[in-house]
């Protein structure tokens, strides 16, 4: 649905060319909810700016659906852009208009009649959760209300694609997760296809079907978002991946648990969605008649998987592990050594 081939943007400064976007090739599917993750400088403003036009590739194609966006001429990008809308970090509302007002601005510019504009803009208030809030200005509406405005105006002309540029990161961690919830929801019911870019890993594991890790302008890894947290191969994602667990104190321990215990392996092991709520583990060391300490463990849910890790230290011979490992893959539940 969303095809970008070989895209590279060059920007041309007067000191240096800067490469923003590396050659990046990715295929985005109809009704996906796809998330473009990587540090600051990483490239995904402009990666996504060129999905609706924003920017033009110095080289490669961006194409939606049936239309080449890199080679669009203006008039016909503007009529694009109706489909292809946009919501951003600091919402972007016109201060002066109301709730209605802004919501029903980009359907005064397509020139949908008055009556038509009122009825549509009451739909999305509704939609939105915003039921009553209709006659408020910007000013008078907390953060997360003013993302609700701005997803609504975004949906007013019935996009297929729906952009989201660091759309939660100035909210607080609840008010995140009840508008990451509202995508899913428009998503869902008006089967849109959403690409959204975060720095916040949190982001990509709640609401993400798949997700693109970019570095220096190139995405370095992609993949289903339960894989990527389960088995992540570069070091940009192990270091997302490990800062959503946040298992700092998990590293602290391994040092003591390796100072009290100098022959014990520490293990990781992965499970992924109901295994990760079966007692696989402790059939297995009941039937090794393994002794292990749990140094640490979580499960956490991707948008419609739960997946988990558990940290053992266990005092086991080469042998043993592999039976160990063989045993536990049977289940589904990955071992890693650590260190
Ligand atoms: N208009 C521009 N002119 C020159 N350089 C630019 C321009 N826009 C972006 N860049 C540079 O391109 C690189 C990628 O920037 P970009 O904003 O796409 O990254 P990002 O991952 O979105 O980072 P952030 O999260 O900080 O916005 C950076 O080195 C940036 O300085």
């Amino acid at each position: 649905m969303i095809d970008i081939r070989n895209a590279t943007k060059i920007f041309k400064t007067k000191s240096s060319d800067i490469q923003a976007v590396d050659d990046v090739t990715l295929r985005i599917e109809q009704g996906e909810i796809f998330g473009v993750i990587g540090y600051s400088g990483a490239g995904k403003s402009t990666l996504i700016r060129m999905l609706n036009g924003l920017e033009q590739p110095s080289s490669g194609e961006v194409v939606i659906g049936e239309d080449i966006i890199s080679t669009m001429n203006r008039a016909k990008l503007r009529k694009k852009r109706q489909k292809v809308s946009m919501i951003f970090q600091h919402f972007n509302l016109l201060w002066s208009r109301t709730v209605e007002e802004n919501i029903s601005f980009p359907l005064e510019i397509a020139g949908v009649p008055k009556k038509e504009r009122q009825q549509r803009v009451a739909d999305l208030i509704d939609l939105v959760g915003l039921t009553g809030r209709g006659n408020n200005y910007p000013s008078q509406l907390s953060g997360g209300q003013k993302q609700r405005v701005g997803i609504a105006r975004a949906l007013s002309n019935n996009p297929e694609v729906l952009l989201c540029d660091e759309a939660t990161s100035a909210l607080d961690p609840e008010t995140t997760d009840e508008v990451l919830d509202l995508l899913v929801k428009i998503r869902d019911e008006m089967d849109l296809t959403i690409v959204l870019i975060t720095h916040e890993m949190h982001v990509i594991r709640k609401i993400c079907d798949r997700a693109a890790v970019m570095e220096n302008g190139r995405v370095v890894e992609t993949g289903p978002v339960i894989k990527l947290f389960q088995n992540p191969e570069h070091n940009v994602t192990k270091r997302f991946v490990k800062d959503d667990i946040n298992d700092e104190e998990t590293a602290l321990s391994f040092e003591e648990v390796r100072e009290m215990f100098p022959t014990s392996k520490i293990l990781k092991l992965g499970f992924v969605g109901s295994q990760s709520k079966a007692p696989i583990v402790s059939q297995v060391v009941k039937k090794y008649n393994l002794d292990l300490n749990i140094l640490s463990g979580n499960i956490k849910r991707t948008n419609n998987e739960s997946y988990g890790h558990l940290y053992v230290a266990i005092d086991i011979n080469e042998a043993d592990l592999a039976n160990l490992e063989a045993e536990l893959a049977e289940h589904a539940v990955t071992v890693e050594v650590e260190g």
